[in-house]
């Protein structure tokens, strides 16, 4: 409200949303005019939920908000820009994309610049925003507040530093576990192989004893998601799969699903691992050990949210011991262990076990893998990259590495006969020196025996009495 860029840092489902579109509303009210504020968000989910709440709270204002992001029609939102609405929520890729196209909007303007989960914008991880940041920032004025949250900002906080440069206030609520006290947080040690068996019976057993409960199941690749939607399905759980491989209007259509509690059980990347607000969900169940804590925090927070009560079940396969220590330190907080009856997971193994057999096989009959590659390409485009030419750089690349691996295999193996060839010419030479050592004491001790024997003889030639000759006397 001073004017100050602001950082805010607090724990999941701690209303940080309304943390900024408060002020900015009352802003807003002093002065209204169009385009007042943006807010950058990294997934479309999330923007449509952060527009929400702006059309929740805003509506005694007669609000205008508009929602930029991937995978919508492009014309009608450059037509609903073009009308100058009060707030834009958007992701950075379709935003930067009407930025570079359009001349009807800009927003130099904007008083309110907002990064919602902004560590996981400023990230580099498998998506990457910061050609379209630039893109925006480059848009944007200078004078203007700049709105950083997120759970986790810390590790990213000297980046942050750069953009809010304001006098920025930082806060962050202190506590020392970073998860909230609300929230059972449990392992269940399980063998890889036999994971989705544990699933299953978790399932089933939260199914049976909790019918009103909401679950999020969170998987590691688009494919794990869509094979176990499959096969909980194909055990008649009312189950929905959110992923990025999906076209949009599903992924929208599978979350109001959810929300709306017709289906109790989403299966979902990390694409839903942030921001979203679901108060139904009681059960976060990790099918995967997260390989960072950060996604870990923010998976889990998806559950005990806004003070209430929820449990977290992490699967952890013996490869993974050393991910949930890391996850254990960083939230400051040791896991308990789930115990489940085995004797119940026994019972079901065989039949899980063929029925994900069977998705895999009808999932590969599908052209997923192939979409997957188109989808690939598709990026590729978008960032402005010739998709052939990229692939021929990359089995160019991969022929290079191959070659420089034989190259250092070969100077391995050289090494290595080297070596055995001077250990084994040392162990000759030492065969050698043992070989004339005992030749020499051999002769050493012959040559003392033959001493003694002539020792002896003459002894005994001393001792006789002097031979006498008759004759001569
Ligand atoms: N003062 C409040 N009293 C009660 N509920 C609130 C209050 N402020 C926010 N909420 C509710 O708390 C829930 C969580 O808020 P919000 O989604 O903003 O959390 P968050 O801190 O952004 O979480 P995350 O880090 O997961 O994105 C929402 O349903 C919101 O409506």
């Amino acid at each position: 409200m001073e004017g100050r860029d602001c950082m805010g840092c607090a724990k999941t489902g701690s209303g940080k949303t309304a943390a900024f579109v408060l002020p900015i509303l009352q802003k807003l009210s002093e002065d209204p005019y169009g385009i007042f504020c943006l807010v950058l968000t990294p997934t479309r989910e999330l923007a449509y939920q952060i527009a929400e709440q702006f059309r929740v709270l805003g509506k005694p204002l007669g609000l205008k908000e508009c929602i930029i992001v991937g995978g919508m029609d492009m014309v009608a939102q450059a037509l609903e820009l073009s009308r100058k609405p009060h707030v834009v929520i958007a992701t950075p890729g379709r935003l930067a994309d009407h930025l570079r196209s359009s001349s009807t909007f800009n927003i130099k303007k904007i008083r309110f610049l907002v990064m919602d989960e902004a560590d996981r914008l400023l990230e580099q991880g498998c998506t990457d925003f910061t050609k379209d940041l630039e893109v925006i920032f480059d848009a944007a004025p200078t004078q203007r507040q700049t709105l950083l949250f997120s759970a986790t900002l810390t590790d990213t906080l000297k980046v942050l530093q750069g953009i809010a440069a304001n006098r920025p206030f930082f806060w962050e609520a202190q506590a020392e576990v970073r998860t909230v006290e609300q929230l059972d947080q449990r392992y269940l040690l399980v063998p890889e192989k036999v994971k989705d068996a544990y699933l299953v019976h978790l399932i089933q057993t939260f199914h049976d004893e909790h019918a009103d409960w909401s679950i999020i199941i969170f998987t590691s690749t688009c494919k794990t998601c869509q094979i176990l939607n499959m096969m909980l399905r194909k055990f008649n759980f009312p189950s929905v799969a959110l992923h990025s491989m999906m076209k949009q209007k599903a992924r929208f259509a599978a979350l109001a699903k959810f929300k709306s509690s017709v289906y109790r059980i989403l299966i979902a990347t990390d694409v839903a691992s942030r921001g979203l607000d679901i108060p139904t969900v009681q059960v976060v169940i990790n099918h995967n050990t997260p390989g960072l804590p950060k996604i870990y925090i923010h998976r889990v927070g998806r559950t005990a949210r806004a003070g209430r009560h929820g449990i977290a079940i992490t699967l952890v396969t013996q490869y993974d011991i050393h991910l949930l220590h890391a996850i254990e330190e960083e939230i400051k907080k040791k896991l308990d262990d789930f115990s489940v009856e085995e004797a119940k997971v026994l019972k079901i193994l065989t039949q899980v076990n063929v029925v994900r057999r069977e998705c895999e096989i009808k999932l590969e009959a599908t052209d997923f893998d192939e979409k997957k590659e188109i989808n690939k390409r598709k990026q590729l485009i978008l960032e402005g990259k010739d998709p052939d030419l990229e692939a021929k750089r990359k089995a160019e690349l991969a022929k290079i590495r191959q070659k420089n691996k034989q190259f250092k295999d070969r100077v391995m193996q050289t090494m290595q006969r080297r070596v055995a060839l001077k250990m084994k010419r040392k162990q000759q030479k030492r065969k050698l020196q043992q070989q004339q050592q005992q030749e020499q004491q051999d002769h050493q001790q012959q040559v003392q025996q033959k001493q003694k024997k002539q020792k002896q003889k003459l002894k005994q030639q001393q001792l006789l009495p002097p031979t006498t000759t008759k004759g001569k006397k």
